[in-house]
């Protein structure tokens, strides 16, 4: 019955679709390959040497490279949302890997506004020379609003049809990969998210595309605040971003040692409060004698942010406390190897899921292997924290044991 249903099942969208009931991301890939490899349908005939297993193809075409449903000639690629360092990484594998198979690239330039406005650029390997060890994009990004617009999403499709693209590549967040989704609805090519967010709060991959490097500035950044926190005997409340998730937060504060952290996802369990704080860091001080106080505190998390919160501190608690605020700092420098490598990865996965006939999936890296992940279950389903990783850090690192706790509150 299933095979059957297969059998009649000609295109991998309509079958990711089929599909997209509450299986296992992981095992609805595995289906729609297994379909594939089951018909010998036409983008086998391509010129893909691939190193993931599911993509067994044969013979190589120079020109363009039919799959499933039409042949690829020309692709698109944009970078939205806010930069995250890794992304002209990423941007150099989609165009590598595009080459590769014989298919052009246009890049379009701010993200979806470069859609509206028809900005678009070509690209070759000499446009992405050692553009992998910058941060920020070379093809620039953009938050624009009027893209949730439908009228916005039709002019997109109407720019994407005259310039002959066959696919678009997205490389952002779960906001990026929203206007994917509602470009999707209004136009017939193929779109494959790409996740690039310092936020890592994309679900259904293992890490996003900048978040390493952001976890390691934060966490060189907290380890410099220390000298000067044990100098000084000070209490430092260190701001991180990660909009509304505390990836940046949790890792951070672990990798530096951090006394504290307040992050979303603790506080929605329960809030901490300015007491409860001051008793917390009075603790420390009596079980430590002289010496720092360091919080990591998420942004968003305190009304007025770590600046408030240090001023708070000193003129009610008599407290000596500075803010630090890392700010967009985290999304700037040398991207980390990791973010290097996921994203050449992830890239050139983009790429071999378009000759695979994918369409609305999220190429991803997750339990070690190269995943698509249906766009709309990016944003639907959260990525949870690490929950060891977090009692290690918020229990047994805590230098107040919770009967401490207790008892001193
Ligand atoms: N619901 C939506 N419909 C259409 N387009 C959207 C939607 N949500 C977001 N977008 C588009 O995607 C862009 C980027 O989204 P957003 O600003 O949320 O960043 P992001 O991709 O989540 O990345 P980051 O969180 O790292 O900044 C928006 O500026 C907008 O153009
Ligand atoms: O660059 P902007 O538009 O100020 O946005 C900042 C936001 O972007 C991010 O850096 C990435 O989503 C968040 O961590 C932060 O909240």
């Amino acid at each position: 019955m299933l095979c059957h249903g297969l059998r009649n099942l000609r295109c991998g969208t309509l079958l990711l679709q089929t599909l997209a009931g509450p299986v296992d991301h992981r095992l609805r890939l595995r289906f729609f390959f297994t379909a594939h490899r089951f018909h010998r349908l036409s983008f086998v005939k391509s010129s893909i040497s691939l190193p993931n297993k599911h993509l067994q193809t044969t013979q190589r075409s120079k020109r363009s490279v039919s799959t499933s449903q039409k042949t690829i000639k020309r692709i698109g690629v944009l970078t939205s949302g806010g930069d995250a360092p890794g992304m002209n990484a990423a941007l150099r594998a989609v165009v590598l890997a595009a080459e590769h198979y014989g298919i052009e690239t246009i890049a379009f330039r701010h993200g979806y506004q470069g859609l509206l406005d028809n900005d678009a650029v070509p690209m070759q390997a000499k446009d992405v020379l050692h553009i992998l060890q910058y941060s920020g994009t070379i093809i620039k990004s953009a938050r624009c609003r009027r893209f949730k617009e439908v009228e916005a999403a039709q002019l997109a499709a109407k720019n994407l049809d005259s310039l002959n693209i066959d696919a678009l590549i997205v490389i952002g967040g779960d906001g990026s990969f929203r206007g994917a989704d509602h470009l999707a609805n209004h136009w017939q090519g193929q779109i494959i998210g790409v996740p690039g967010t310092i936020d890592n709060d994309v679900y259904g991959t293992d890490q996003t595309i900048g978040y390493a490097t952001a976890v390691a500035i934060a966490m060189d950044a907290l380890d410099k605040i220390r000298d000067t926190a044990d100098a000084m005997d000070r209490v430092f409340i260190v701001e991180v971003m990660g909009r509304d998730a505390g990836f940046i937060g949790l890792c951070s504060a672990m990798s530096s040692g951090a006394e504290r952290m307040i992050l979303p996802e603790l506080q929605k369990e329960k809030a901490l409060t300015i007491s409860a704080l001051v008793k917390h860091i009075k603790r420390v001080q009596e079980i430590r004698g002289e010496g720092s106080y360091v919080m990591v505190l998420s942004e968003h998390q305190w009304p007025g942010g770590a600046v408030a919160l240090s001023e708070q501190l000193e003129a009610e608690y008599h407290l000596p406390c500075r803010p630090c605020l890392l700010g967009h700092i985290q999304r700037g420098g040398p991207p980390a190897p990791a973010d290097r490598i996921l994203a050449s990865e992830l890239g050139v996965h983009a790429v071999e899921l378009i000759l695979a006939g994918a369409h609305r999936v999220m190429a991803a890296k997750s339990q070690n292997a190269c995943v698509a992940v249906p766009l709309r279950e990016t944003w639907e389903k959260k990525h949870p924290l690490d929950e060891n990783l977090l009692r290690i850090q918020h229990e047994i690192f805590n230098p107040v044991k919770k009967k401490q706790q207790r008892a001193a509150l």
